[in-house]
């Protein structure tokens, strides 16, 4: 069983193309990690991946700009992972007088993430890596099949990006995440795709790719 197919697609924008050619499969339980150079399309493809599955199964994102809301609290930013099960009213009672039972579910992936402190802490006063962990909590609080993460430890030190990376693993059966580290990357996907000149050129485990094919997708 695949959770998504494409067939020699073409993804871009407003009609300009990004990438041509796309043909790849998904499987339930990889961790597809997406590398290539700034501008090579990596959120374009994690993009067109979110729109395909999310119609199927539920989908977790973390969007490289975060789309954190800066004036509520890193709890209250958290508790949105979840707005969308529900109705308008129960959206509202829950940001304004959020039950204990989510508060407490909300608590515990802050925590998970070493925020238990900034947790009643407004969004627009954390620094730039603990904005990135809120985003993080909210995707770990929505849960789901799969998660989709665009640069989700680029303001994580490595020892913390390593940790965060395994505690993807473990709560997302599946994952399609952008990195620019390759250390990173290696350890934790079970596949790597590479994008260079508007085409994957590369994908395969990272086991069977060496190091100057990766180091050929940021040269020229
Ligand atoms: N919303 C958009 N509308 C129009 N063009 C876009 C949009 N988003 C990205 N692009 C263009 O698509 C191309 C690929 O961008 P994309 O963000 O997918 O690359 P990326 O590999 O994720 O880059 P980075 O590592 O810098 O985030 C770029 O030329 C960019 O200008």
């Amino acid at each position: 069983m695949s959770l998504l197919r494409f067939r020699d697609e073409t993804l871009g924008h407003g009609g300009r193309a990004v990438l041509s050619g796309v043909s790849l499969t998904l499987s339930p339980g990889e961790r597809v990690v997406l590398l290539g150079r700034s501008g090579a399309g990596k959120s374009t493809l994690l993009a067109a991946m979110h729109d395909r599955l999310r119609a199927e199964m539920r989908v977790a994102l973390v969007p490289q700009e975060h789309g954190l809301v800066p004036q509520l609290s890193a709890e209250r930013n958290a508790l949105m992972g979840r707005l969308d099960d529900h109705g308008a009213m129960h959206n509202l009672r829950t940001l304004i007088h959020p039950r204990a039972q989510d508060r407490a579910g909300a608590a515990a992936v802050l925590d998970e993430l070493g925020l238990a402190a900034q947790a009643g802490q407004r969004v627009e006063t954390l620094s730039g890596g603990q904005k990135q962990r809120v985003a993080l909590a909210r995707a770990f609080w929505r849960g789901g099949a799969v998660l989709i993460a665009d640069e989700p430890v680029s303001a994580l030190d490595e020892t913390q990006g390593a940790q965060v990376l395994d505690r993807i693993a473990e709560r997302f059966p599946t994952a399609l995440v952008a990195l620019h580290d390759v250390a990173q990357a290696r350890a934790f996907a079970t596949r790597i795709i590479g994008l260079a000149r508007g085409r994957i050129v590369l994908d395969a485990a990272p086991g069977r790719i060496d190091n100057a094919a990766i180091a050929a997708l940021y040269g020229g």
